[in-house]
């Protein structure tokens, strides 16, 4: 009889098997309905051998139900998920779920009503159908994004159906996507940009896993180097995946993706329509021929989608953090795209003018190929980093700008320059207190403090999202008009210009300001017009963008990432300033970096004002090594969580006494995390630093399955972990 095993989407039934019903034809990485119980479940057929459970006598199995109209998930990206699940201790089946990232690509071909004007007018006119017609002027969409397109409720809309004004049209869901041409606007590229991209070229042609890391200054041309990549790729008819850190960056890159090839590429993030992500999905599963996904530019989740002929593999800016998954799947989508392209035999490349120390390291032994792009595109020179001791050039009272900084932003002004000042705050203050009484607003839910927002005239916590407007009196005393905010964010800085330069145009960036690619489209329109005279802005400014009229960048408060002794903090440091830093000078004109701190002889601070990178990076290493830190060591982390204290601590505790005793392995904790209080639940930890040739995954599993909690209590496992809160 034929059977089949499969992976289901339920971690606590395990594998099930299965008959295969006569004339039913699957393979492994079908896409199958089967029965359980009175429901019907989807699963993927696995090789049995490489998914044990216990056998069911044939006589026992029920039949599958139907095979999905899908293509079958290939055996790379299977083995990926395996490789996936085993090293971060997590279940097959939440990794499997994120390669069935579309509930509707599942279901097969599909059309859907989209409306558009058809020309003619209503019977009666009224202020808001006219409204609704002109703002749909050559829009073709779902009666529910018109409405959110032309501001009006969808009745309106409707109405409009009735009276012939707005004309159905039936849409394949699955309509092919524009090519792209490998010779659209191919660029002139330098002497030394054209040796790494033939480099690239060559791997890409050779179909062989080969890891390179694109090690270049800010301004270099990375991207340009790595574009002739994606071209090999296209001429060879196979796909390419680019992952970047951030929604915001892509829409600068899909611009340059467009300039460089005549369409945008496919754009896979967490907020796509239902409908853009079926489309995508099939096209991506389809290949790269006949309008099916060519490039794909994307966020972390983008790296498990069912590529049907994967060529390439990006991740620019590589260093970035936002790559490390901290919630589900803990995955570090940097280090699974290595593992991708080596399952499907393809080089990929790292690209980063920062890379992480772990990159580095690689590379030093050989693991990685290192390319160096040792200077900026064009004849632009790096800029002239200095630092501003605070305690000696102080700011005025109540104020967070030093003289020196507040002389080169009114230079800049004078000379119709800009300036970009960084602080990795967003709102308008950290912290709000009682002047009277003392009292601190703190979050419910979080071990944290609630930030003020004044443009949005609210206290928020930025762990959970609680929010509430500030009272006029403090909730404690009862007294009026005694809050006082204490310390900088971003939009109080943007005060302080307004206060010192009142014609100052000054535009506020963070996550806050620019949440959708509209608005991030429009910013960088903004900047690059010159209408914008004053960036005030958070991590989100510190990468990707290229404004020629940059020439003066103020670090605000180039401590703040070093408090809180994260094991990571001075590179990260080092990497956000070294990269805001990078926004300055890259057009003709010479840029300036002034860097504000307490702590000018701190090693980090000074191997910036140097430019030496080198140093940096060489000091930072030994740390490391002698710290058992990654590279050399490696770290894994236990967190245990309940909406009870009580019940987290015991589990925590019982975890922790039960440790087993494994040479190469050190176990510190229980504790209680230092965000004790998340999302309402209390959360402690527990620390395993090992050598690098422990098993440590081994480990932990074998010390972990036995143990039994209460039902409230979460158990997470977070290998290699960036975040020690
Ligand atoms: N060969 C080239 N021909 C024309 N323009 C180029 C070339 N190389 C780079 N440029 C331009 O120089 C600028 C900087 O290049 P790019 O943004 O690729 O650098 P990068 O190394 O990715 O920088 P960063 O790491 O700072 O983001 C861009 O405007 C880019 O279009
Ligand atoms: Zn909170």
């Amino acid at each position: 009889m034929n059977r089949a095993r499969l992976l289901i989407f339920n971690a606590a039934l395990g594998p099930l098997d299965y008959r295969v019903p006569d004339g039913m034809h699957v393979a492994p990485g079908s896409v199958v309905v089967a029965p359980l119980g009175p429901r019907q479940i989807v699963g993927i057929v696995w090789e049995s051998e490489r998914l044990p459970t216990s056998e069911v006598p044939d006589a026992k199995l029920r039949p599958l139900l139907a095979v999905l109209p899908v293509p079958p998930l290939k055996a790379e990206l299977r083995r990926l998920i395996e490789w996936t699940a085993d090293y971060y201790c997590a279940s097959l089946a939440s990794v499997a779920r994120m390669v069935l990232a579309s509930g509707g690509a599942l279901r097969g071909p599909a059309t859907i009503t989209e409306y558009r004007l058809s020309g003619g007018a209503p019977e009666r006119m009224t202020p808001q159908r006219q409204a609704a017609i002109d703002a749909l002027e050559g829009e073709q969409a779902t009666i529910r994004e018109l409405a959110g397109f032309a501001g009006v409720s969808e009745g309106v809309l409707r109405g409009l159906v009735n009276q012939g004004v707005l004309e159905a049209v039936q849409v394949d869901c699955d309509r092919p996507y524009p090519p792209a041409r490998a010779d659209f606007a191919a660029p002139q590229l330098s002497p030394a940009q054209a040796e790494v991209a033939d480099t690239f070229v060559d791997a890409v042609r050779a179909r062989r896993f080969e890891p390179f890391l694109l090690d270049g200054v800010t301004g270099s041309g990375k991207t340009e180097c790595y574009l002739e990549a994606v071209a090999a790729a296209l001429e060879m008819g196979r796909q390419t995946l680019v992952l970047l850190p951030e929604i915001a960056l892509t829409e600068a890159f899909l611009r340059r993706f467009e300039d460089r090839f005549g369409v945008p590429p496919i754009v896979w993030h967490s907020s796509l329509k239902s409908t853009e992500r079926r489309r995508a999905w099939r096209a991506i599963a389809a290949g790269a021929a006949d309008g099916g996904a060519q490039v794909i530019v994307g966020a972390r989740s983008a790296l498990f989608l069912p590529y049907a002929d994967l060529g390439l593999i990006v991740v620019d800016e590589a260093h970035e953090i936002s790559f490390k998954q901290d919630e589900g799947v803990r995955y570090n989508a940097r280090d699974v795209a290595v593992m991708r392209a080596r399952f499907e035999a393809i080089p990929v490349i790292l690209a980063s003018a920062t890379p992480a120390l772990e990159s580095l390291q690689m590379a030093e032994s050989g693991i990685y190929r290192r390319l160096v792009l040792e200077d900026r595109y064009g004849g632009a020179r790096l800029p002239a980093i200095d630092t501003v001791d605070l305690t000696e050039e102080a700011p005025g009272r109540g104020r967070w700008l030093a003289p020196r900084l507040v002389a080169g932003m009114e230079e800049r002004l004078a000379r119709g320059e800009q300036s970009l000042l960084f602080l990795n705050r967003r709102g308008y203050a950290p912290l709000t207190l009682c002047r009277n009484c003392g009292f601190r607003f703190q979050c419910p839910n979080c071990t944290a403090w609630l930030v003020e927002h004044r443009l949005s005239r609210r206290l928020a916590c930025h762990h959970c999202g609680h929010e509430t407007p500030p009272p006029p009196a403090c909730p404690e005393c009862g007294e009026l008009d005694c809050l006082v905010a204490c310390g900088p964010g971003v939009e109080r800085i943007a005060d302080e210009v307004r206060d010192l330069f009142p014609q100052a145009r000054v535009a506020v960036v963070t996550s806050d300001t620019i949440n959708s690619p509209e608005k991030a489209a429009d910013f960088v329109a903004q900047a690059e017009g010159g209408a914008i005279d004053v960036i005030v802005g958070t991590q989100l400014v510190t990468k990707g963008f290229h404004f020629p009229e940059l020439t003066l960048v103020g670090v605000v408060d180039a401590d703040l990432g070093l408090e809180g002794g994260d094991l990571r903090a001075a590179e990260r440091t080092y990497q956000q300033v070294a990269q805001v830093a990078g926004r300055a000078g890259r057009g003709s004109k010479p840029g300036e970096v002034l860097i504000q701190t307490r702590h000018p002889a701190a090693p980090v601070i000074e191997a910036l004002a140097a430019g030496d990178r080198d140093a940096f990076y060489a000091a930072e290493t030994e740390a490391r090594r002698h710290a058992g830190a990654p590279p050399f060591g490696r770290w894994a982390a236990i967190i245990v969580s309940s909406e009870d204290d009580a019940e987290a601590r015991e589990a925590a505790n019982l975890i922790g006494g039960t440790r087993p005793q494994v040479p190469d392995v050190a176990i510190l904790g229980p504790a209680p995390a230092p965000l004790n209080l998340l999302r309402g639940r209390y959360r402690y930890r527990l620390l395993l630093n090992a050598r690098r040739s422990a098993q440590v995954q081994d480990v932990i599993r074998d010390w972990l399955a036995p143990l039994r909690f209460p039902q409230g209590v979460r158990v997470s496992i977070d290998i290699d972990p960036y975040s020690f809160v």
